[in-house]
């Protein structure tokens, strides 16, 4: 096997020789662009899609759509301005192929997806990907009517029998290895003949601002959406059978893409502006504000965006962190920093995420002077005086920029394969330099 040189080359992390004070037009949510492309390739009319994350993860699904038959074509906004996708629903089909890559994205919500199309429709993707959980989204198909072949391990590679439609109906999903379960189910669940109601078993469940980001983004396309929250049961979920609306939907940005860039500031002490912060979303990146504020810096929503400043001082944080877990590598990063020690609590599931992310973590942070401990359900992070050295990455963009928020305050890390930030942040490499004015 021939080695990407781009995969093993190390990126010496940019220290950071004063405070930053940068503007950083953050690029649009995975997860809002991820979710807007199959509810668009399921409506009955075309939509637009402007500002989409353009990004491993979104090409992904972008194709992975193509290959059943939806037309996605670039393209400019009704009103002449921005770059878009057009989004064309058609019949969907197999037989076909679908890289899911390592996106939790593709390799849960489409299998529901394929359920609806005629032909088969066969999963497969990195290796990491066959470890991730999908359990719960087979089982839960092949209840509401689908026929799967699996490797009996409940796990990718997969191929789903689309008979062109599938009854739909009610699910038991224990959902507490990831959210993806519940919102997979749910993004299809109007197109099922009885539609279908979701619920869930388990005695946790992570994410929930991601689940609230399906019914959201459900209802705006014109799905009715029982929740807990709108007087339902706890923890069921209901949607109606009935036609989506292709719609012109702004993607916002991808708020925990902004997570280094505002880390930089509460390290360096300094300020960085995020423009088109929205004032109101599903975001769980949106937590930032107030974690971070509590870590030592200060917030403030306005015209500009969203102005993150640093105070100089870094302090350790006790939170449960099971609701916005993605946060969880850049908050670790921050706490290996700060004047006090930290415990992250709730995050259990994320060592099956794109890697085990509690054991890189910890590994990885030591590995630098650092004095982490696993626990149960998270991190136990005692800062100490950290030296240069390699940062590993495990193929997860969200160590990449976790290292690379070390590497503003430590000399000399280097970061192994920055490249893999492309997941959902091509371009990071690039902005990291542009705040520090490079
Ligand atoms: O639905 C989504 O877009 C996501 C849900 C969460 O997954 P888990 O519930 O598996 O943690 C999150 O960590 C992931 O980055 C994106
Ligand atoms: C867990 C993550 O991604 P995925 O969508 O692949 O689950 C993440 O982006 O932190």
């Amino acid at each position: 096997m021939t080695l990407n040189p781009a995969h093993t080359a190390h990126w010496p992390a940019p220290h950071a020789s004063g405070a930053v004070d940068a503007t950083v037009h953050v690029p649009g949510s995975k997860s809002v662009t991820n979710r807007a492309l199959v509810l668009a390739a399921l409506a009955s009319e075309p939509g637009w899609l402007r500002r989409p994350l353009r990004s491993r993860d979104t090409l992904l699904m972008a194709g992975a759509l193509r290959e059943l038959g939806v037309g996605i074509e670039e393209g400019v906004g009704p009103d002449g301005s921005g770059e878009c996708w057009r989004v064309i629903p058609a019949a969907l089909h197999g037989p076909a192929t679908i890289d899911v890559g390592n996106a939790g994205t593709v390799m849960r919500f489409l299998p529901p997806v394929a359920a609806l199309a005629d032909g088969p429709v066969r999963f497969d993707g990195d290796p990491r990907s066959y470890e991730r959980p999908l359990h719960g989204v087979i089982d839960a198909l092949r209840v509401l009517g689908a026929r799967i072949d699996d490797d009996s391990r409940g796990a990718l590679p997969l191929t789903v029998h689309g008979a062109g439609g599938i009854d739909g109906g009610t699910v038991r999903v224990d959902a507490s290895s990831s959210s993806q379960f519940v919102s997979a189910l749910l993004l299809s669940g109007p197109r099922y003949n009885q539609g279908v109601e979701v619920r869930h078993t388990g005695s946790t469940l992570p994410s929930m601002p991601h689940i609230r980001m399906t019914v959201d983004m459900l209802r705006a396309v014109g799905a009715q959406v029982d929740t807990p929250e709108s007087g339902g049961e706890p923890n069921v979920w209901r949607v109606t059978a009935g036609a989506l609306l292709g719609r012109d939907l702004t993607v916002e940005p991808d708020l925990s893409n902004a997570q280094p860039f505002l880390a930089a500031a509460l390290v360096t002490g300094g300020r960085v502006v995020i423009p088109d912060w929205p004032a109101r979303t599903t975001q769980p990146g949106d937590r930032l504000r107030e974690i971070f504020t509590e870590m030592g810096g200060s917030c403030e929503l306005t015209d500009r965006g969203l102005v993150f400043t640093g105070s100089g001082a870094v302090h350790g944080i006790d939170v449960d962190l099971g609701e916005v877990g993605e946060l969880t590598p850049g908050i670790a990063a921050v706490a290996a920093l700060a004047d006090s020690p930290s415990t992250l609590r709730g995050v259990a599931h994320l060592r099956l995420h794109e890697t085990d992310r509690l054991a890189a973590l910890t590994k990885e942070i030591n590995e630098l002077g650092g004095d982490v401990t696993e626990t149960a359900d998270g991190l136990h992070i005692r800062p100490r005086p950290l030296h240069g050295g390699v940062f590993h990455t495990y193929e997860d963009h969200r160590m990449a920029t976790a290292g690379a928020i070390i590497g503003l305050a430590v000399q000399d890390v280097e970061i192994e394969n920055v490249a893999t930030t492309a997941k959902t942040l091509p371009d990071f490499p690039h902005l990291w330099a542009g705040m520090l004015g490079a």
